[in-house]
């Protein structure tokens, strides 16, 4: 067996981390042979609730877990980590977007930066959970120079997920009976926020074994121009409003689901959307951290070019763009106080 992959989690005493670390420990994500030392931090506040999800994970008996480092010190947390997922941060609260949580918590990315900098291994893959997750990648990857770019993503699969599973659902409606994962390469454009554009003009649906378009298959694009973006866009909110709490249960496994594709690559002729740094592909703005569609192969994503974008598209993609700088410029405010 292979040396052990050093994965830091953060907020690991919160409800995500709740959720997500059996599957990373129990081989779901890296692989079933590849062993799992976990760095969990969470704030002092925390420690005994911390030592609690200690003592279960112990309790799981889970061949592939080699150890637990359970800290609120950056060094310890940060020292050697081949992964961070970096979920620590205030959850929204009903009746607020997120980038309302822009002060509390950009701060915290910075600092976080600074960390990975400093301590973990130069090829370390870093996925951004915390929101407002676009802009907290943004500086996180401002303040960790010494770490490649193209190293640091933000979660928007939970988007994704939720776009294949509406359209699922709409099927059903017609009696085609399809999962989620008959529904392929929706992309999610932009920002985690409510002005992401979920866009379904490239969309495929699987049904019994033929490839059909998914504006054929649904026959309702006054649906997918309407009801279908905005219960994607504002999902989120939704599950606020019923639970009083945000997702944590469908995050999890959207990280699950972001970094076991990036560790081992998309399907042929099958994308993702990862928030990347914009290289300044689709009239983007270079630098900023951008959801866009992406291949993945040898642990390397790459912009899916040459995608054909309406005007209403692009009107669309200009708008969660324009959030977007927005947020960059609150953020790097905010960190320069
Ligand atoms: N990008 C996405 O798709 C999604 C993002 N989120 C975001 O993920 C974040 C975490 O959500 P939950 O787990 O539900 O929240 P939670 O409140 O249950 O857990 C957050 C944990 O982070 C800890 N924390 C706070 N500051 C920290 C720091 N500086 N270092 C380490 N840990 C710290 C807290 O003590 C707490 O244990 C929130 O910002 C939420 O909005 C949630 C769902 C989806
Ligand atoms: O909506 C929130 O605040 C939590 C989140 O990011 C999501 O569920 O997509």
């Amino acid at each position: 067996m292979s040396e052990p992959l050093r994965v830091l989690i953060t907020g690991a005493a919160g409800q995500i981390a709740y959720s997500l670390l059996y599957s990373i420990a129990k081989g779901d994500v890296f692989g079933a042979n590849q062993p799992i030392a976990l760095h969990l931090l969470d704030i002092e506040v925390m420690n005994n609730v911390l030592n609690g999800v200690v003592m279960e994970l112990q309790d799981c008996a889970l061949p592939l877990l080699k150890e637990v480092i359970a800290t609120h010190e950056y060094p310890k947390a940060f020292k050697d980590v081949d992964v961070a997922i970096l979920v620590g941060a205030m959850p929204r609260r009903e009746g607020m977007e997120r980038k309302d949580l822009l002060k509390a918590n950009v701060k915290i990315f910075k600092g976080q930066g600074e960390a990975l900098n400093q301590y973990a291994k130069k090829t370390a893959k870093i996925l951004v959970v915390g929101n407002p997750a676009n802009t907290n990648c943004f500086i996180c990857r401002k303040y960790a120079p010494s770490i490649p770019s193209e190293n640091f993503t933000c979660l928007t699969r939970l988007d994704q997920n939720r776009a294949q599973g509406q359209i699922a659902q709409k099927l059903k409606e017609s009696n085609v009976l399809v999962s989620s994962l008959d529904v392929s390469n929706v992309t999610i454009w932009g920002n985690h926020s409510s002005t992401q554009y979920p866009d379904v003009n490239h969309a495929v649906v699987n049904i019994q074994g033929k490839a059909v378009p998914a504006r054929e298959a649904v026959k309702d694009d006054n649906y997918l121009d309407g009801a279908f973006i905005e219960t994607v866009q504002k999902r989120g909110a939704a599950v606020i409003a019923a639970r009083k709490l945000s997702s944590a249960m469908s995050a999890a496994k959207a990280i699950c689901d972001h970094m076991r594709d990036w560790w081992t690559g998309t399907a042929a002729g099958q994308w993702v959307s990862m928030g990347v740094v914009s290289d300044g592909s689709y009239a983007t703005e270079t630098g900023l951290v951008f959801s866009f569609p992406v291949n993945i192969s040898g642990g390397a994503w790459s912009i899916v070019q040459g995608l054909s974008i309406s005007d209403k598209a692009k009107e669309r993609i200009g708008i969660t763009l324009n959030e977007l700088v927005e947020e960059k410029n609150d953020a790097v405010a905010v960190c320069s106080d």
